[in-house]
């Protein structure tokens, strides 16, 4: 029997605008039911490759597949990914719970319980029926990270889940993602808080200039440094233009 095929899987996959690159040939794998650290400084081309990813753009060459799926096929990619970007995508003039129905009924998962479980887990419950646009940024990023989760997808994609939350409700998506990834989710999470990565992540890239300058578990990638390291060291000691030279 052949293994499973990984959840994630990206060969020579590149990404330009005009004639600069962002993504550049990028290799990778993540395993299924893993979750998986992806940092990079700004601009090192992050968002670009969970574009391409979440199929919502096309790379300039290379290939990639998603829950064994290649992301040129995007419909057959999208009924498997759940995908919070940094603005997550609501609709201001509806209702949480109706922007969270709405989003249920497209993607042919009503399951209302489970609305209402995850709007009560993410203290959302009393705030339901109020409009979006009263929302602050912190119940916004709550109510797109349900949108997310909502139809239980194998692939999941975080840009940044904690930003703009307070302390309990940062808690709350970290124990999320723990609890998903649990259950054989894959979880993929770009973030530049790093000790959540440190906390959450089995594998950690670190993505510079485009490129995968180092990847591993965070234990392994702290080693390499010194004993006693961090992944905060980890990330400034590949990031800096004396290691690119090495
Ligand atoms: N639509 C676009 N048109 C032109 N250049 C772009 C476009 N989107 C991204 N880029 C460029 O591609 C490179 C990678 O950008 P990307 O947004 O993927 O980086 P990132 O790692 O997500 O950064 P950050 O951490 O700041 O969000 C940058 O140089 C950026 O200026």
């Amino acid at each position: 029997m052949s293994p499973p095929s990984p959840a994630i899987r990206t060969d020579g996959l590149r990404k330009q605008y005009g004639d600069a690159v962002a993504v550049a040939d990028l290799d990778l794998t993540v395993d299924r039911g893993s979750v998986f650290g992806f940092l990079g400084p700004n601009g090192a081309g992050k968002t670009s490759t969970i574009r391409i990813l979440t199929t919502l753009t096309t790379p300039t060459a290379g290939t990639a597949h998603v829950a064994g799926q290649p992301v040129s096929d995007r419909s057959a990619v999208v009924e498997h990914i759940g995908f919070l970007p940094e603005e997550p995508p609501l609709y201001d003039e509806l209702t949480g719970r109706e922007q969270l129905e709405y989003i249920a009924g497209l993607r042919g998962h009503e399951d209302w319980d489970r609305v209402e479980s995850l709007l009560s887990r993410f203290d959302l419950d009393g705030d339901a029926d109020r409009r979006v646009e009263t929302y602050s940024k912190g119940m916004k990023q709550k109510l797109g990270l349900i949108q997310a989760l909502l139809h239980e997808p194998d692939v999941l994609f975080l840009d940044e889940p904690t930003s703009g939350l307070d302390p309990r409700a940062a808690r709350t998506v970290r124990d999320t993602i723990d609890e998903v990834a649990a259950a054989d989710t894959t979880v993929f999470l770009s973030t530049h808080i790093l000790p959540v990565v440190e906390e959450l992540a089995d594998t950690v890239g670190v993505l510079y200039d485009g490129e995968l300058v180092a990847e591993g578990s965070p234990t392994a990638l702290t080693d390499d440094v010194e004993a006693g390291s961090t992944l905060e060291d980890v990330f400034l000691d590949v990031t800096s233009a004396d290691h690119a030279e090495r």
